[in-house]
């Protein structure tokens, strides 16, 4: 795995039209950390996620991701765009798992994940296709290449998905409620894929309302609501004892 794997965002703001939705978010994440955030419907959870792969601009603020500045660069007086090409060579190394997978119908398995190396990076065919068969092992779907998302369960087209990003080779995996739209007995498999992940060493952001893969699998948990990151901390520790009510209320609710 290739270093940095680092985010650290400053005082993010974010508003869509007069609707302030991050308010001063401050993150700091390690290489290596899997960092969990939770938090009730409309807090900003996906929005958060989304300026740290730029689907999104950030309104004010300072982010770096991979040790670069990412969207913005930092000068005295103002912010100052970073191009557009240096912006989508920066995205190529944050992957971003959705809760609808969003695979390619019209693309077998093996497609969809050579798709961005071979139409984005210029990669060799077979060498992408080498790659494609290997990733699809490494999430338990050998053999599964020629089949069209269509011919596969929910969790199956999830780990298509997590192995397409994969073949990005990113530097940090960003996971937008990846199990929400699986069946209750597919979300193990999934789950199982992240946590193998997690032990590689991916940084590894994940908004997720499995607080079972929180507690055992994350480093640090984040909790968000109305725009603020209201806790954060060792995922067992804020679970077992929060320490502001409004997270204490919350998972009253959740756990
Ligand atoms: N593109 C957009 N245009 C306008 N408002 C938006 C847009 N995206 C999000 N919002 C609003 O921003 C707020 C935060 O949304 P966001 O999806 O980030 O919350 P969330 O915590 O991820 O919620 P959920 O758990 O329901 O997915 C919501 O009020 C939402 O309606």
């Amino acid at each position: 795995m290739r270093a940095d794997g680092t985010i650290y965002a400053r005082s993010i703001r974010k508003a869509f039209g007069s609707k302030p939705v991050l308010k001063d978010i401050d993150v700091d994440i390690a290489s290596g950390e899997v960092c969990c955030i939770i938090g009730p419907s409309g807090s900003g959870k996906s929005t958060l996620l989304r300026c740290l792969n730029g689907l999104e601009t950030v309104d004010s603020g300072v982010l770096k991701v991979n040790g670069e500045h990412f969207g913005y660069d930092e000068t005295p007086a103002a912010y100052h765009a970073v191009s557009r090409k240096r912006l989508a060579e920066q995205r190529t190394r944050i992957g971003m798992v959705f809760q609808q997978f969003n695979l390619f119908p019209n693309m077998t398995a093996q497609e969809n994940i050579m798709a961005g190396p071979v139409l984005v990076k210029g990669a060799d065919k077979r060498q992408a296709a080498t790659q494609a068969q290997e990733l699809l092992a490494s999430v338990g779907l050998r053999g599964f290449g020629d089949c069209y998302p269509a011919q596969l369960s929910g969790g199956q087209q999830q780990r298509v998905a997590i192995a397409r990003s994969l073949a990005m080779d990113p530097q940090i995996m960003l996971f937008d409620e990846p199990t929400s739209a699986l069946d209750p007995e597919k979300v193990g498999e999934v789950l199982a894929v992240m946590q193998d992940l997690a032990r590689k060493g991916m940084t590894m952001v994940v908004v997720t309302h499995e607080m079972n893969f929180a507690r055992e699998v994350s480093d640090s948990l984040l909790f968000m609501d109305d725009g603020c990151v209201v806790e954060r901390g060792d995922a067992r520790e804020v679970l077992g004892n929060p320490q502001e009510g409004r997270t204490q209320a919350f998972l009253e609710k959740v756990l």
